[in-house]
């Protein structure tokens, strides 16, 4: 993300890269950012720390829940926005987003993308109107590289339509099925996992009732969908005072 992130940076007409950053210990520290990201030479040389980063206005942070947590540290610290793409937090580090937005502004969303924001309302749509007779059911797949799973969106889906029918996720979700599991529990929402190849992103929620089935689901084709989407939550961010918003925000689908 870091690479498509440089470059719907440097493509939009309105944001300027301002500095880059990259684990301490990387081998590409000291390098150009655009040249990483295959643009060109832009002038910004990646850094091992937020900390030696030229000032910025915006902090954009796609990278592991600890480097997030280290990053909103800093925006608090100095009064910076930031926008999260990050995924894979536990309840605990989450509430640590949450209090950022106390004092800074912040974009959590666990998918940048319009097309998923979209989906998102479709859910509950779908949710209210046919979820209390359906099984719902929820499938993900991404490239081999993922380390976090059910992906940050599915997990999204599954609030959103819990939340819609008045279940609560952390006691209605079963995650994986194996072995004798006996008849499906009709309150449950489930989800299934798959890793492979290059996969940038597929989401299909099911709403599985007697008679039809009902499928909202999206394929991400490039990375670039989620990279622009957080550059226009930056552009959004902007001028806004402190508060935790998502993509629903910036998009007002709220
Ligand atoms: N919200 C959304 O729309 C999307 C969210 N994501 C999420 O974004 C995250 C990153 O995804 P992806 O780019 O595929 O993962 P990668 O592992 O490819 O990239 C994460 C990068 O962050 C780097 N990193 C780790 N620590 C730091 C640090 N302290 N400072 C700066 N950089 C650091 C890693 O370096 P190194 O490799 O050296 O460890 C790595 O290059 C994941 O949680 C993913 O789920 C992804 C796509 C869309
Ligand atoms: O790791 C990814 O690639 C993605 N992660 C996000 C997630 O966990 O939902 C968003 C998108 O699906 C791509």
């Amino acid at each position: 993300m870091g690479k498509a992130l440089v470059q719907a940076v440097s493509q939009d007409e309105v944001t300027t890269l301002a500095a880059a950053t990259d684990r301490a210990g990387s081998s590409l520290i000291g390098a150009d950012a655009g040249e990483l990201a295959g643009i060109g030479k832009v002038g910004v040389t990646l850094v091992d720390d937020i900390t030696k980063a030229p000032d910025f206005d915006v902090l954009i942070d796609f990278t592991s829940p600890e480097s997030t947590l280290a990053h909103i540290a800093y925006c608090r610290q100095h009064g910076k926005g930031i926008v999260i793409g990050t995924t894979g937090f536990s309840d605990e580090q989450k509430a640590e987003l949450k209090a950022a937005g106390d004092e800074i502004p912040v974009i959590f969303a666990a998918n940048m993308s319009v097309g998923v924001n979209l989906i998102f309302k479709l859910l509950e749509t779908a949710a209210r109107v046919i979820g209390d007779e359906s099984d719902i059911e929820i499938v993900e797949a991404h490239h081999r590289h993922k380390v976090d799973a059910p992906s940050g969106t599915a997990l999204r889906m599954g609030e959103i339509i819990a939340e819609t029918l008045g279940r609560d996720l952390s006691k209605c979700a079963v995650y994986g099925r194996e072995g004798h599991t006996g008849a499906r529990d009709k309150d449950t929402i489930g989800f299934a996992t798959i890793r492979g190849g290059d996969i940038v992103g597929e989401h299909n929620a099911m709403f599985i009732a007697e008679g039809e089935r009902v499928e909202i689901g999206i394929r991400s084709a490039s990375r670039a969908t989620y990279a622009n989407g957080a550059v226009r939550g930056a552009k959004w961010l902007m001028g806004k005072g402190k508060g935790l918003f998502d993509m629903q925000d910036v998009l007002g689908l709220r």
